[in-house]
């Protein structure tokens, strides 16, 4: 019996295969033909080599702040898969899919909120030691951020004229996300396949009424409609948080990235993916 570290005649790598056997297990080489391993799988010689302080001397708190960012960037891309598979489920009709994708999304983005807790460890002091080395990167340069923000619906192509220091690929991909198809576009043909017209905002007003009180003829665009109000409120909850912990730890200083600071993100609080989806509350 050989224990997991162990090398074994049978599970050397040749040049000409990528799968052996070890103990009756098949056993998979990575490109460099090593046996693959915890740490070169998860590539975590890169993953861990990738936080680069601008303070110096270090700040202490700054490796925190550069964590938290990845760690958001790492779920914002893992969000951006599940909403373009649930989009693509919602076109070709698999109602369930595309709701139980929408259901990991909501939990990524529970996790995000609260997330804000871990960064609310660090005061404004030990932030001041470093905030002034990032001056004028902010999060408003986060591309998948917009990416989200389009993909769900609120396409808004004066963000790509506002960015500063976007690369080629990053110009190609929120180009694409102003092409391509929404959530919402999805959901209404959704609704289009249910049998509804969805013309005019009257059409979908029309058409999510009679969803609503018949739910058990229209149970499945019911609960993709709740997804979608579900999507929207976890994103409305993420930037009311976001916001005060800015007012937290800047209070009314101007942003970094040019903006007047918590003023420009109180501005954006009103933002709603699905405004009638809320306006249909009014109305039941
Ligand atoms: C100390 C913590 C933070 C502070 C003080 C802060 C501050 C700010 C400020 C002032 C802005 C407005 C743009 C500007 O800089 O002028 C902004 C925008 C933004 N921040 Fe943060 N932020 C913090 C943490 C985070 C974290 C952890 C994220 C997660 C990715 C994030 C994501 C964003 C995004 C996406 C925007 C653009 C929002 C929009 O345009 O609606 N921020 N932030
Ligand atoms: N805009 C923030 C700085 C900041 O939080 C930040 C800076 C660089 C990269 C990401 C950031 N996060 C969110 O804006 C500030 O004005 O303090």
């Amino acid at each position: 019996m050989t224990t997991p570290n162990e090398s074994t005649a049978a599970a050397q790598p040749s040049s000409e295969s990528v799968k052996g056997r070890w103990d009756g297990v098949d056993v998979h080489f990575g490109e460099e033909g090593g046996r693959l391993t915890y740490g070169s799988y998860l590539r975590l010689g890169q993953l861990l080599d990738q936080q680069h302080l601008e303070s110096d001397p270090p700040a202490h708190d700054e490796l925190l702040f550069i964590t938290i960012h990845q760690v958001y960037e790492l779920w914002f891309k893992q969000i951006l898969h599940e909403m373009t598979a649930s989009r693509d489920a919602m076109l070709s009709g698999e109602l369930w899919r595309a709701q139980h994708l929408l259901r990991r999304v909501h939990t990524i983005e529970r996790t995000l909120t609260q997330q804000v807790d871990i960064l609310e460890t660090m005061t404004p002091q030990d932030f001041g030691e470093f905030r002034h080395r990032l001056s004028p990167a902010s999060g408003f340069q986060s591309v998948q951020f917009r990416e989200i923000e389009f993909l769900s619906g609120a396409k808004d192509p004066s963000f790509v004229r506002r960015f500063r220091g976007l690369s080629e690929a990053e110009k190609v991909r929120l180009a694409q996300r102003l092409e391509e198809p929404t959530l919402w576009e999805a959901f209404l043909a959704v609704l289009g396949e249910a049998g509804f017209e969805t013309e005019t905002e009257d059409d979908i007003r029309g058409a999510l009424h009679k969803v609503a009180h018949d739910r058990s003829q229209f149970a499945a665009v019911w609960e993709l409609a709740e997804a979608l109000l579900q999507h929207d409120e976890l994103a409305a909850a993420w930037r009311a948080r976001h916001v005060v912990m800015v007012e937290r730890m800047i209070g009314t200083k101007p942003g970094t990235g040019g903006s007047s600071g918590a003023g420009y993100l109180r501005s954006r609080l009103d933002l709603r993916y699905y405004p009638l989806l809320w306006s249909l509350r009014s109305s039941l």
